[in-house]
Formats: C-alpha cells, structure tokens, sequence
C-alpha cells in the first residue's frame, strides 16, 4: 500500500472553465477555442501556444499519474514523457481507471500510453518502465522538459526529482520555492506496543482499526496483533499478572484469549457479542491491570463502566448533531451498533470472496467542494526558502554528533542518503589540502568507510563538503561535537542555522548568523536502534522496518 502522493505542478500555472466534458473520449481538448478574443476560450492565445509546445514529464504512472496524464491530455499538452518503474496490480485497478484487468503484470507507464492514445492518437507519449532514480535521467534528460510533475508516493523519490529539477533549472533557484523549502514532518512510524495498549491519537485508532480488519478479515499478519501487548518495554515484568490469572476464570467466556485475534473469532464463529465484549470489555480490562502503563497517562474506560453508560444516557442515539452525516458523532450505543452491522456485513462479504480473504482499501473524504467550481485553480508560486538546504545559494546543515561514535560509512547512508536525499555522495574534509574522505573512484577511499570521523581530525566547527555528481548538489555539513544526545540518538540534524538562539552553547562558532531570533528546527532526531527505516534509493522499495507502520499507509484525505 502506498503513502499518499503529492503534486507538484511548476512552473506553469492555468486556469480553465468548469464546462469541460471530464472524459477522455470526448474526442477534443480544452484548446479547441483558441482565439484570444474568443470569450469563450478559457485560455489566453500565448497560453495556448506555450501548453501545445511544451514538453512534460510526468513521474509516476499510479492513482495521481492517471489521473493527471488524463487531464494533461485533455487541456491540450501534446508532448508527454511518463516514467514508472511499476506493474499493475490487482488493487490498483479500483481507481487507476487507464489499468483494467488484463493489463494486471504489464508495465503501468506502457499501458497508461497505449490506453490514452487509443482515444487520442494525436498525442505523444513517451513511457518508460523504470526507476527514477536510475543514471539515464540525469540532468541532461532533465534538461529537455518545461515541466515536471512529480505523482509519485514516496518522499525519497520526490526529493530526487527536486534536486534533478534544480540542477536541469526546470524549477529556477532562489526565485520559487523548491520541493525541500519548507520542512516536512518525519514520516511517523508507530511501535506495534502503543496501537495496542496506548493509543492516543486518532491516527492510532485508525491503525488499530486496520489491523483489527486484517486480523479478522485480511491476510494474517502476526506482526498486527490488536490485543494488549505484555511485553510493552514500558511494562514491569509482572504487569498484567493479575489479568492473566483472572483470564484463567474468564477463559470459557470468551474473555481473554492469547490466541491471535483470528484464531479466536474463528474458534467463536464471528459472534459479534463475543468480539465486542472481548475487543472493548474484558481486554480494556487486561490493559488496565498493566498499572505502569497508567502512572502518567489517562487510562481507557472499558465499555461496561458506568462512566461510559453515563456519557452514553447524557448523549442520547446519534450525539451531536452537526448536520452533515458525515460528522455525526455517534453514542456508544450507536459505534456498537456500526460494529455490529459491519461485522455480519463483512462476513459475507467474506464468504462469498473467491480468494477467501477481504482487502483494506482507503477511505477517501473530500473535506469541501472546490468553491469556484473549477476545473483548475490558479495559484501564485511561492518565493524560495533562502535558508533552504537544498536550493539556497550556500547549502548547509548542522550536524550534532559525537565524531568518535560515528564512521564515515555511517554519515554517508544515514545522513546523507537517510536524511538529506543524496544518492552517491562524495566526501571531502574542509581542511584546506581537500582531504577526499569517501569517493565511488575506485582505489581512493578504500578502507575508510569503517572509520570514526574522529580519526580523521574531524572536530568542532569541521567543514565536510559533500557532492553529490548525479544531482548535481553540494552541501556542507558543519560539525557540531556533542556528547550529550539522548540514548541510543546517533546525531542531530539541524537544518535551519537560525537555530543557534536555541542551544547558543553547543552550536559550533562558524554557524552563527543574524538570524538566530528564528525558531528552532531540527528536522530528524534519528535513533540508531531505528535508523534503517529509509527506502534503498536505487529500487524504490518499500520505506518501513516491519513492526512499524507508517501514518502514511492510511491516506485519509
Ligand atoms: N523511484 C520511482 N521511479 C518511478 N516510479 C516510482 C518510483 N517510486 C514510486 N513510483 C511510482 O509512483 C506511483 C505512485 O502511485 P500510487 O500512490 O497510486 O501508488 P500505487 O503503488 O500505484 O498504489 P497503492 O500502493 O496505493 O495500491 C506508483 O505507481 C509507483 O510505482
Ligand atoms: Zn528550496
């Protein structure tokens, strides 16, 4: 399952009329009324001529790609390059309407082509099956389009296809903001212990849900269990003692089982009192006995307290009434009712699936209309971040780090390919000789990689330029020694300079700038218990540790 895709359409931006037939076969393109003094043209006559000689790169063939190779088209952009190094899957087929199910197995970016130009043979579209990241779209290759347009859903490879931009200067520097102007939340991952015992955002309610769905419903995954976690780090090792004895009695009930989740409901039949009695009852009951758990935070209400019976008479059926149906907030009484509806709805489902198991698919809520009923919307680009670290005149970045505790292979994988995008870094230290500390040449490096930074001089306020060849971008890291990072945090890297203001005492002298009002910003504070969590740049695979889910698997947008 994918994380959500973003779009970055630049540099050029069109407004249009919302009397457009949205459909691929309607055998003609928005560009039909092209006079200038036509009013019924939604384009002006420059327009018109920029958009039909323009060329294009669309980057990723999935949900958003179709969607977007099919507007492209329809606007009137004739010359269209799509590269995916993807193949149709099954799951796909619901909402990327250019696949069907013969196409299953076939390359995404070949059968997105021949699809469109099957209705509109005047089109030229260029596919390529292949990762992004692969050498033969280098700068160069980047260099021949007027637009790029990233669709796309991962990070690593929209950062790559920012930095090609820039180099190929597709997105001109320092005049609009690049994708890397503004910094992004980490991409959050949840320790399986908090969905299952201490879940306090809706987020992880979310992915409890899901895992619950796969447990009952879905392919097995022993890695997504919903019941309480024993063996919660933050748990002393006789927690839960007291739930485990009582479960001994409760046993024959249905109350508390360690079988995995499905095992149960198949021992019980899918009886829904069971499920509910076990998932909001007797288990919020197992969690509560886990007394650690609730020393500092609030503790969960099982549904047979009175708390809850309280707030469920208080309520009345339906809550509070909003008036749109979608937020309504429902009372207890109306969730278990949901519940059970959905169960005995799902179960046949189930049971009339050939391949015997249900697939979670993504909820998709549009939170308002599009208040000028257009087809696209006009926007003014916004001004680069002169402080960005990817497309400012001088890029640098801080990093807080003990150099006797890290290798140079460990700067170079977790830093610069982890953190800040690179794909093939060159490292040189600052050191006025241009000592090359770690290069692809062969025969120049050897042996370096296992090293601490330390051992090569590398101290307080140390300039390592780093250079990165395929995308064309070069970045200092200024060293900032520190010993007192939290347990098991290998660095910190702090992106903004500005900073300084926040920790004047331990930022090296050379980062001090006149803007250190501004607030701090420290983009990842990576663990190194957790730190391999990045995508391996060159095959575009999946971004996760298991164990780990990503709030990203759940597009709820
Ligand atoms: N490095 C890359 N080079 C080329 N294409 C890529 C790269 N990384 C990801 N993609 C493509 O970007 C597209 C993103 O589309 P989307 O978010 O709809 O994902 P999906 O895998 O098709 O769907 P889902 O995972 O939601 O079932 C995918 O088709 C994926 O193959
Ligand atoms: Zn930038």
């Amino acid at each position: 399952m994918a994380a959500s895709s973003t779009v970055e359409t630049q540099p050029v931006t069109m407004e249009s009329n919302a009397n457009t037939n949205n459909s691929i076969n309607n055998g003609s393109s928005l560009l039909t009324a092209t006079s200038s003094t036509n009013t019924n043209s939604p384009f002006q006559q420059n327009l018109v001529s920029s958009i039909k000689n323009a060329k294009l790169f669309v980057v990723g063939a999935g949900g958003i790609g179709c969607e977007l190779l099919k507007n492209l088209v329809l606007v009137g952009f004739q010359d269209i390059h799509l590269i995916d190094l993807d193949t149709i899957d099954v799951s796909n087929l619901n909402r990327q309407f250019l696949f069907r199910k013969e196409h299953v197995g076939k390359s995404k970016s070949q059968v997105a082509r021949e699809s469109v130009l099957a209705y509109r043979k005047d089109v030229n579209i260029q596919a390529y099956h292949d990762s992004i990241f692969n050498s033969a779209y280098g700068v160069q290759f980047f260099k021949q389009f007027d637009v790029v347009l990233n669709a796309l859903d991962n990070r690593a490879a929209r950062t790559h296809v920012n930095r090609m931009c820039l180099a190929a200067k597709v997105i001109k520097r320092g005049l609009t903001e690049c994708y890397e102007c503004q910094p992004k939340p980490p991409q959050k991952s949840f320790p399986g212990c908090t969905i299952r015992n201490t879940p306090s955002e809706p987020i992880h309610c979310i992915v409890w849900a899901k895992h619950l769905f796969n447990q009952l419903f879905g392919e097995e995954d022993p890695d997504q269990d919903v019941s309480p976690d024993t063996e919660d780090p933050e748990l002393a090792a006789d927690a839960g003692k007291s739930a485990l004895d009582k479960e001994a009695v409760q046993g024959a009930t249905g109350g508390i089982q360690r079988a995995s989740t499905r095992q149960w409901a198949e021992e019980t039949k899918y009886d829904a009192d069971k499920l509910f009695t076990k998932l909001f009852i007797n288990d919020i009951h197992y969690l509560l006995s886990m007394e650690n758990l609730w020393k500092n935070r609030r503790a969960p209400q099982p549904l047979d307290s009175d708390v809850n019976k309280l707030a469920d008479s208080a309520e009345g059926d339906g809550g509070v009434d909003s008036g749109l149906s979608s937020q309504k907030v429902w009372s207890v009484e109306g969730c278990k009712q949901t519940f059970y509806s959905s169960l005995a709805d799902l179960r046949l489902l189930k049971e009339n699936s050939t391949d015997d198991t249900l697939v979670w698919d993504k909820t998709y809520l549009v939170r308002k209309p599009n208040p000028h009923k257009m087809l696209l919307n006009p926007c003014v680009l916004d001004k680069a971040n002169p402080k960005c670290y990817v497309c400012s005149d001088k890029p640098e970045v801080i990093l807080q780090v003990d150099p006797s505790s890290m290798t140079l292979q460990s700067l170079s994988e977790k830093v610069l390919k982890g953190e800040l995008g690179m794909q093939s870094p060159d490292i040189e230290l600052d050191d006025g000789k241009g000592t090359i500390l770690l290069t692809d040449e062969e025969g120049v490096t050897e042996g370096n990689e296992t090293k601490y930074l330390s051992e090569f001089n590398i101290l307080e306020g140390s300039r390592l330029k780093c250079d990165d060849f395929l995308q064309e971008y070069n970045l200092v890291i200024i060293i900032n020694v520190t010993t007192s990072l939290e347990e098991g945090e290998l660095y910190k890297l702090i992106v903004d300079r500005s900073q300084l203001n926040a920790q004047p005492e331990k930022l090296p002298k050379e980062a001090k700038t006149e803007d250190s009002d501004d607030e701090m910003e420290v983009i990842e504070q990576n663990m190194a218990a957790t730190g391999d969590r990045k995508r391996s740049a060159s095959n575009g695979g999946d971004e996760t540790i298991s164990k780990k889910l990503k709030a990203d698997d759940l597009t709820v947008s």
